[in-house]
């Protein structure tokens, strides 16, 4: 479907889908209030909020509160449905839900049908003649051995160096060494620490970056579309790939791919016992953490001012927090700007103000900025950069540069591209009548 008219008619018989389901979706909860009475809309918004108070107690409480925090998450819901089972509305609730999730597929199959949605865009490269891949055998559960990654990257021409994980590699200066060689692709089978530690050494030197999804999470790789499952797929672009512009985040002049923590969740990674438990660890240091004035930070986001705040997540370009569809995913990794999402919740009703109205609730910032200002009272403030444990010294100071790094991809990549804003129902019933720019 390449032509322009026959796009726009797709996009159009797409929106007409979104709107009629939807339609549905509300003609199926009117249908319920009509048989079972309003009462079914109040009970679905004190399961929502009662959900929202049992996971405030479950995390911010201890000893009894917790158990009845722990109870109430659990009960919350489950009394919704016992009530919509006994006045005979499950069924109701069930296909709404479901329709809504259909309405807002057609939604995005209509956006994308009109070319809105955001796409970043490779351009042709040639392949590299001296690629040099970075390693570690042990990220990602041993996943450079499991795939075989190093056999196959050099039969595609490339030189390896792995990770020594008992004596620890600087991995900068082996990038620097391999640039000083004649290298003129650096590439890294890790995490995402590591990922960002060689990127900017290919950033500073002008070369293009090959990330190969060999860490745990992958999260650079997810953004820039890349086959996390088969990390194999990603030394296609050694042979038939094509290069994105994409933006480097620096943190205190330490370059972060994705996100820098401040807050609580810096703290709770700081602890050794971390890696082993995580539930535990969390659980059993949230309380404190969250009451303690000592933890939190102010922040200055462009000319917005954020304070006392428990966590704040600043991301290289912002995350689709409002999408359904794309919740966890950057829309794309080239628009200069850094994602701010700032939190402060002070007791069970802030905490169900959040659950009900979402981002309007004040307790929940999101933003985006170029620059942000991370202050606290401490000397030292505990930063998970890249998912990595670190301390800097305030005020931390957070910048992107736009297109800094040219990221070597398969020009034939897997991974779907997010959306890149909250559906506009206005705009879709606008494009089904036919009336859409
Ligand atoms: N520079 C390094 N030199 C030696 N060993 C390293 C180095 N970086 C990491 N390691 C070792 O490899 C392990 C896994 O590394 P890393 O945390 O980067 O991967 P991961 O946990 O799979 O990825 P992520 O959690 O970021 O998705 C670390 O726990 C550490 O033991």
């Amino acid at each position: 479907m390449s032509r322009p008219g026959e796009r726009r008619r797709a996009a159009r018989i797409l929106a007409c889908c979104a709107l009629l389901t939807l339609a549905a979706s509300v003609a199926v909860v009117l249908l319920a209030v009509v048989e079972a009475g309003p009462l079914i809309v109040l009970s679905g918004l004190v399961g929502i909020v009662g959900l929202a108070v049992g996971l405030w107690w479950l995390v911010a409480c201890r000893g009894a509160l917790r158990v009845c925090g722990a109870v109430l998450a659990v009960g919350a819901p489950a009394g919704v449905l016992v009530h919509y089972i006994g006045v005979g509305v499950w069924i109701h609730a069930l296909v709404a839900l479901g329709l809504d999730g259909v309405a807002v597929l057609f939604g995005w199959g209509a956006v994308r049908a009109t070319g809105k949605a955001y796409v970043m865009r490779g351009r042709a490269a040639p392949p590299p003649r001296r690629p040099v891949l970075i390693m570690n055998p042990k990220s990602g559960g041993a996943k450079v051995g499991r795939f075989g990654l190093v056999e196959r990257a050099e039969q595609l021409g490339a030189q390896v160096h792995l990770l020594d994980t008992r004596a620890g590699t600087d991995v900068e200066a082996l990038a620097r060494t391999a640039v000083a060689d004649g290298a003129d692709l650096l590439g890294v089978a890790g995490g995402d620490g590591t990922q960002a530690l060689v990127a900017a050494v290919a950033a500073e030197h002008d070369l293009p970056f090959l990330v190969i999804s060999a860490g745990t999470r992958n999260h650079f790789a997810m953004d820039l579309g890349l086959d996390r499952a088969d990390p194999v797929r990603c030394l296609d672009a050694l042979t038939d790939g094509e290069e994105l512009r994409v933006d480097l985040g620096s943190v205190n002049g330490r370059p972060f791919v994705n996100t820098v923590s401040f807050g609580v969740y810096a703290d709770i990674v700081q602890r050794p016992e971390y890696r082993a438990a995580k539930t535990e660890t969390a659980l059993g240091l949230l309380p404190e953490l969250l009451e303690e004035a000592s933890g939190r930070v102010d922040a200055t986001a462009g000319q917005k001012r954020l304070v006392g705040q428990q966590a704040v997540l600043v991301s290289n370009n912002p995350y689709a927090t409002q999408d359904p569809l794309a919740g966890g995913r950057r829309p794309g990794l080239d628009r200069g700007k850094l994602g701010v999402i700032g939190l402060r919740v002070e007791n069970a009703a802030q905490a169900a103000d959040l659950a009900v109205r979402g981002e309007r609730a004040p307790g929940l910032t999101v933003q985006t900025a170029r620059r942000v200002e991370i202050t606290a009272g401490a000397d030292t403030l505990p930063v998970a950069v890249d998912g990595e444990a670190l301390a800097l010294s305030p005020p931390v100071v957070c910048t992107v540069r736009r297109h800094a790094l040219r990221v070597l991809v398969p020009r034939v990549r897997p991974g779907s591209v997010a959306p890149s804003s909250p559906l506009n129902w206005r705009w879709i019933t606008a494009l089904a009548l036919g009336r859409a720019r």
